[in-house]
């Protein structure tokens, strides 16, 4: 295991799958800089389609949207546009929703654009903020949720259940009844 990949679970993860990994931006003290046109060329190789940031807390460089249009997602856990933007990443954010008095938060998965949390909203997952709620246990439950709806939101990514209303906002159409849509 490269020693680089050590805190990082996901490339963890993939190593062990035998799964390629990409290590972006490369680290300060390494000689050799990755650019992002460098990932756009890697990316396409692999034949990668869509790209799920979760905890990933670097901008996304304008290259890489404009090479994975409407196929960059994020997951945020506050009910964007409520606590989102540069500086609410991690546990900021759920200490400054306990810290506003807000009554209710969740998970927001998006699609990523060249600014933090501004992207198309896509799904949205309801959880209670309680009275005596600490941050780590508002954080626990809202990462509940947004290991359900990151599953839910990716198949209905690859299955192509995905549509876009008029004014355009993105829709997830159900697969039990595809008349119905959320
Ligand atoms: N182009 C985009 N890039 C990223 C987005 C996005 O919507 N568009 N989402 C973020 C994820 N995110 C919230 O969901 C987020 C991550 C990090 C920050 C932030 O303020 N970062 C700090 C640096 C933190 C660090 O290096 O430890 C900063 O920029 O000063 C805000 C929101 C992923 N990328
Ligand atoms: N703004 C981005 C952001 O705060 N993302 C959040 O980081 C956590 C990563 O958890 P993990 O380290 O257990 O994967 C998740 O809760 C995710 O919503």
């Amino acid at each position: 295991m490269r020693p680089h990949l050590m805190d990082c679970g996901g490339a963890e993860y993939a190593c062990c799958k035998g799964i390629p990994v990409i290590v972006f931006p490369t680290r300060k003290d390494k000689e050799d800089v990755f650019s992002a046109e460098d990932l756009v060329i890697a990316l396409k190789s692999l034949k990668v389609d869509f790209i799920l940031l979760a905890g990933y807390l670097k901008l996304i460089p304008a290259a890489l949207i404009r090479a994975y249009p409407k196929a960059i997602l994020n997951i945020h856990p506050s009910l964007l546009p409520a606590f989102g933007g540069k500086g609410y990443y991690g546990m900021k954010v759920h200490k400054a929703v306990i810290a506003s008095g807000a009554r209710y938060s969740g998970p927001t998965i998006h699609y990523v654009d060249e600014q933090y949390d501004t992207g198309c909203i896509l799904a949205q997952r309801v959880v209670p903020v309680l009275a005596k709620d600490t941050a780590e246990e508002l954080a626990a439950r809202v990462l509940h949720e947004e290991h359900k709806l990151y599953v839910e939101v990716s198949a209905a990514l690859c299955e192509e259940r995905i549509t876009w209303r008029e004014d355009g906002v993105p829709l997830i159409q159900s697969k039990e009844n595809p008349n119905n849509y959320r």
